[in-house]
């Protein structure tokens, strides 16, 4: 069933603000063409890859922007590794880095850590690369998600994330999307990823205050609308 509270969101509008992910370790080169040759046809914003997969051929014109992850998808990555991660897949074309916190700094509620961890990497990747630091929000408590929010956006975090999508306890939940949204408030943004699988899913965490949405299963997300048809995909 469309979701009446955002009728404006057609496939076309949701595609816009996915970045289109392949992180499976088997993932190989071809694998990333044909992820980029998809996210063209499909007019995602971006594609989203693991930092060895580049450099990426985009095609010219198209405006596709790459995303690299650092720190993935376990976190527990010194914090010099993630920057010189980061820096090195900035070299390599990346447009946008996606790094994952240290969860367990969260768990201790050393907020300090984590805003350390994230402004080692922001001072690697200065604006305007564009930096989202995924919180892994279904292992934390509303209190921590609160607090890695307000740590992100004190480093200079451009979004903040809900997930890897690697997580045993799980992906994005339109609880935690709002939650991060009213934290961070006109701060930054909230990209849901992970899990996030219907035409129905993405407008639930637009509704909630997503501006970005992380999908490896882009193109049957895209062709989930019945009341739009095939919309195309
Ligand atoms: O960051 C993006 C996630 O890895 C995508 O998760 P998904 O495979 O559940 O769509």
């Amino acid at each position: 069933m469309t979701d009446n509270r955002i009728p404006e969101l057609t496939p076309a509008a949701v595609a816009r603000l996915i970045d289109h992910t392949l992180l499976k370790p088997e993932a190989t080169v071809a694998d990333v063409e044909a992820l980029v040759a998809e996210a063209v046809a499909l007019g995602t914003y971006s594609v989203c890859v693991s930092p060895s997969m580049l450099p990426l051929a985009v095609p010219a014109g198209s405006g596709l922007k790459i995303a690299a992850v650092t720190g993935f998808p376990s976190g527990k990555h010194t914090s010099a590794t993630k920057a010189a991660e980061a820096a090195q897949a900035v070299a390599a074309g990346a447009d946008e880095i996606d790094m994952v916190i240290d969860v367990g700094a969260a768990k201790a509620h050393d907020f300090d850590a984590v805003q350390a961890d994230v402004t080692s990497v922001r001072a690697a990747v200065p604006a305007p690369t564009v930096l989202k630091v995924i919180i892994e929000a279904a292992a934390l408590s509303d209190e921590e998600i609160v607090g890695v929010c307000r740590a992100a956006v004190e480093a200079g975090a451009d979004f903040v994330k809900t997930s890897t999508g690697f997580h045993p306890s799980g992906g994005a939940t339109e609880h935690a999307v709002r939650l991060m949204a009213e934290t961070v408030g006109d701060r930054a943004h909230v990209k849901a990823s992970g899990g996030v699988r219907t035409l129905d899913d993405a407008r639930r965490m637009v509704a909630a205050g997503a501006t970005r949405l992380g999908v490896s299963g882009s193109r049957a997300l895209l062709g989930s609308d019945p009341a739009e048809g095939a919309a195309g995909y």
